[in-house]
C-alpha cells in the first residue's frame, strides 16, 4: 500500500478548515490513488469543536482518508509531515493596532517555524493562508533555519483566481482560456492583479480588454478588495474560496502548473524584477515536482512597475516591523 501523505492544517476547527479538511480528505489535492493523513493542529479552547469536525470527516468515509491526528502542541501535530498548511491565525480584533496583530502573529508563526524545522519530514512544503500571509511566512521560514527558504510560499491563488473571473465575466470568456495571471506582491489591498502579461485564448487580455479605465478603476480594485467586499455581504470572511485556493495552490506546487500556463504564489523574492531579495512577495511561477521558479523577462511598464513598486514598499514596512519586534 501506497505509504500515506502526511497533511498538517491548523486553524483546523476555524471557517476555512471546516471546508478545506473535506477537500483535502476527499482526494482533492493528491489524487484518488494517495491516501491522506491529516495532522490538525488547534489552540486547546478549541480542541472540542475540532473533535465535532473529525466526528464529520468520520462519517464521510473517504477512501482516501487514511487517518486524522489532533492535538494543540506543533511539536507533535508536525512530526514527520510533508505538506503544512498554516491557515490558523489570530484575527484583528477591536481595538488592535496593526504592530498588535503583528505582534501577536508573530508569537505563533515563530513558534510553528521552529516546530517545522526540528520535527516536519525532509521534504516539506509549507503554504501559509493565515493573514497577514506575506509576513507570516516571512516569521516561519526565519525561523526555521534548517528548512530551503523556497520551501515556504504564502498564498495569492486566491487573488488570482478573482482576477481570473473577474476577467472572464469582463469579456464574456470562459474561465478555461484565460492562462498567465499574475498577482504581484502582497496579499493585501496594495496587490497588483496584472492584465498585460495574461491572455485570453492566446490574445493578450490587456489589449481584449482595450479600456485601460476599466483596468485601473474597476478590475484592479475590485480583487484588491474583494476579500472586505465578501466580509460586508456575508458577514464573515471568504472560506470556501480561500480553502478552494489553498488546495490548487499545494496541488499546484506538488503536481506541477500546467503547461505553457504560470500560478501566482508568494515566494522569497531573489531579487528579480528589482524587488528588494529577501521579501515574500507574489510572483508569476512554473512549478514542478514540488519546486518552483519565478517567470523570467516579462516586460515591465511604468504602470506596471509602480504597482510593483508600492506593494513592495508595503511588504517592506511590514517587514520593518517584524524586524524590530525580533520576531525576523
Ligand atoms: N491568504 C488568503 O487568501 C486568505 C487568508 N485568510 C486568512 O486565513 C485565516 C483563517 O481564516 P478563518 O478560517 O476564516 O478564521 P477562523 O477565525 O474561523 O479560524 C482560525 C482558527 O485558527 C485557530 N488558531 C488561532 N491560533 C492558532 C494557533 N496558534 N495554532 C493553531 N490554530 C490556531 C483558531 O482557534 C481558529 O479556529 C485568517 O487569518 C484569514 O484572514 C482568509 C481568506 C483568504
Ligand atoms: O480580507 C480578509 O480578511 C480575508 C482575505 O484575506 C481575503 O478574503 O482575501
Amino acid at each position: 500500500m501506497t505509504h500515506p501523505v502526511k497533511v498538517a492544517v491548523t486553524g483546523a476547527a476555524g471557517q476555512i478548515g471546516y471546508s478545506l479538511l473535506f477537500r483535502l480528505a476527499s482526494g482533492d489535492l493528491l489524487g484518488p490513488d494517495t491516501p491522506v493523513q491529516l495532522r490538525l493542529l488547534e489552540i486547546t479552547p478549541a480542541l472540542k469543536a475540532l473533535e465535532g469536525v473529525v466526528m464529520e470527516l468520520d462519517d464521510c468515509a473517504f477512501p482516501t482518508l487514511h487517518s486524522v491526528e489532533i492535538g494543540d502542541d506543533p511539536r507533535e501535530v508536525f512530526d514527520g509531515v510533508n505538506l503544512a498548511l498554516l491557515v490558523g491565525a489570530r484575527p484583528r480584533t477591536k481595538g488592535m493596532e496593526r504592530g498588535d496583530l503583528l505582534e501577536a502573529n508573530g508569537a505563533i508563526f515563530t513558534a510553528q517555524g521552529k516546530a517545522l524545522n526540528d520535527v516536519a519530514a525532509d521534504d516539506v512544503r509549507i503554504g501559509v493562508t493565515g493573514n497577514p500571509a506575506n509576513t507570516n511566512a516571512l516569521i516561519a521560514l526565519s525561523n526555521a533555519p534548517d528548512i530551503p527558504a523556497e520551501r515556504f510560499s504564502a498564498l495569492t491563488r486566491l487573488d488570482h483566481n478573482r482576477a481570473i473571473s473577474q476577467l472572464a465575466a469582463r469579456t464574456g470568456s470562459a474561465v478555461a482560456d484565460i492562462r498567465r495571471m499574475t498577482i504581484w506582491g502582497n496579499h493585501s489591498a496594495t496587490q497588483y492583479p496584472d492584465l498585460f502579461h495574461a491572455e485570453i485564448g492566446g490574445r493578450n487580455a490587456a489589449e481584449v480588454v482595450d479600456d485601460q479605465a476599466w483596468i485601473e478603476d474597476t478590475f484592479i480594485p475590485t480583487v484588491a478588495k474583494r476579500g472586505a467586499a465578501i466580509i460586508e455581504a456575508r458577514g464573515a470572511s471568504s472560506a470556501a474560496s480561500a480553502a478552494s485556493a489553498t488546495i490548487d495552490a499545494a496541488r499546484d506546487w506538488l503536481q506541477g502548473s500546467p503547461e505553457g500556463d504560470w500560478v501566482s504564489m508568494a515566494v522569497r523574492s531573489d531579487g528579480s524584477y528589482g524587488i528588494p531579495e529577501g521579501l515574500v512577495y507574489s510572483y508569476p511561477v512554473t512549478t514542478h515536482d514540488g519546486d518552483w521558479s519565478i517567470v523570467q523577462d516579462l516586460e515591465i511598464d511604468d504602470f506596471s512597475r509602480s504597482r510593483m513598486d508600492a506593494t513592495a514598499a508595503e511588504l517592506v514596512e511590514e517587514r520593518d516591523a517584524v524586524t524590530a519586534l525580533g520576531l525576523v
